[in-house]
C-alpha cells in the first residue's frame, strides 16, 4: 500500500464524519443494479453522495466501484451491452432516463481518470476544448476561465509562462492536475475520481489529495481508492463494496475504527483484497 509523508491518516476524521452526518444528498442512487451482458455487476446499490463531501469508494479488485462511477456520468452509454436499472437522482431527475441529455451531464458530473490523460495539444487548449463543447466564451472570458480552471487545480503557478507549450511536456502530477483543471473549468456539481493517485509519486499524491480537500468546499466529490489510507485521508464518508453490492457506508471514522459488518473488518485489516 503506498503511503503518503506528512499528515496522520485519522488527522481530522472525526471531524469531518460529523460533517458527512449533517450534509444534504447531492446524488442520490436508489436500488441501482449494473449489467455487462448478462453479469450483474451491481446489486441493488442505495447510497448518497452528500453536497460538498468527499465519498471514499473501498473494496477489493473486481467489486463494482469504477463500474459506479462509470454509472454516475453514464459512460456505459457509449457501450452496447451495458445499463443499469434503478434511479440515480440529480437536482430532482433520474439521470438514467433515456431522455437526458448526456453531454450536458457530463459537463455536470466530471471524471478525473487513474493515468492522467491530457490530449496532446498546448496546455491552454487542453482546458478551452471541454469548455468549447459546453459554452461559447469571448477570448478575454476564456482566458480567465483558463487561469481560474489552473488556479483552482494549484497548477497555475507552475504553468503560466508556458501555456501554449504542449502538455505532455509536464510531469505526471503536473498532468494529472490539467486533467482536474479540465474538469473543473466547465464547472461540474459533482466530480468522480477514479484511483487518481495510484500512478503518481507520494509528492504528487499529497498535491492531489490537498487539492481534493480544497474542491471540495465547491464540489460533490467521489474517489476510488485501494489505498485505504488515502481513503481515511480524503473522505468524509466511506463506503465499502464487495463482490457487486454495498456492504456498509458510513462516516470515515466509524467505518475505520468500528466498522458494523464483519466483512468490512476483514477488508480494512488487510485480510483479504
Ligand atoms: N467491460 C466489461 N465487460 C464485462 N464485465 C466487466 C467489464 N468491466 C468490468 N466488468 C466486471 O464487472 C465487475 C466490476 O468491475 P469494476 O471494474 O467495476 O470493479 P472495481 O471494483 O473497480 O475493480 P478494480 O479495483 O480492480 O478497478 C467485475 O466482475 C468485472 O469483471
Amino acid at each position: 500500500m503506498k503511503q503518503t509523508p506528512g499528515r496522520p491518516a485519522m488527522a481530522g476524521l472525526q471531524a469531518r464524519s460529523e460533517a458527512a452526518l449533517n450534509a444534504t444528498a447531492r446524488v442520490a442512487v436508489r436500488n441501482l443494479e449494473f449489467f455487462y451482458g448478462d453479469n450483474r455487476a451491481l446489486k441493488g446499490i442505495t447510497l448518497d453522495l452528500p453536497e460538498r463531501q468527499v465519498t471514499g469508494m473501498i473494496g477489493p479488485s473486481g467489486c463494482g466501484k469504477s463500474t459506479l462511477l462509470r454509472v454516475l456520468n453514464r459512460m456505459y452509454s457509449l457501450y452496447p451491452g451495458q445499463r443499469a436499472t434503478g434511479e440515480v437522482i440529480l437536482d430532482g431527475r433520474n439521470i438514467l432516463d433515456a431522455d437526458v441529455d448526456i453531454n450536458a451531464l457530463r459537463a455536470r458530473v466530471g471524471m478525473v481518470f487513474q493515468k492522467p490523460t491530457p490530449f496532446p495539444m498546448t496546455i491552454a487548449e487542453n482546458i478551452a476544448f471541454g469548455i468549447r463543447l459546453h459554452e461559447r466564451l469571448t477570448k478575454a472570458q476564456m482566458e480567465e476561465r483558463i487561469e481560474w480552471a489552473l488556479t483552482r487545480a494549484a497548477l497555475w503557478g507552475e504553468v503560466k509562462d508556458r501555456l501554449n507549450t504542449s502538455a505532455m511536456g509536464l510531469s505526471g502530477g503536473q498532468q494529472q492536475r490539467l486533467c482536474i483543471a479540465r474538469t473543473i473549468a466547465v464547472r461540474p456539481e459533482v466530480i468522480l475520481f477514479d484511483e487518481p493517485t495510484s500512478a503518481l509519486d507520494p509528492l504528487s499524491t499529497l498535491k492531489i489529495e490537498e487539492l481534493i480537500d480544497e474542491l471540495k468546499r465547491d464540489f460533490t466529490i467521489a474517489i476510488v481508492t485501494h489505498n485505504m489510507q488515502q481513503a481515511a485521508r480524503c473522505a468524509d464518508q466511506v463506503a465499502f463494496f464487495y463482490l457487486g453490492e454495498l456492504i456498509e457506508v458510513a462516516p470515515a471514522a466509524q467505518l475505520f475504527t468500528a466498522p458494523q459488518h464483519a466483512r468490512t473488518q476483514e477488508y480494512i485489516t488487510g485480510r483479504f483484497g
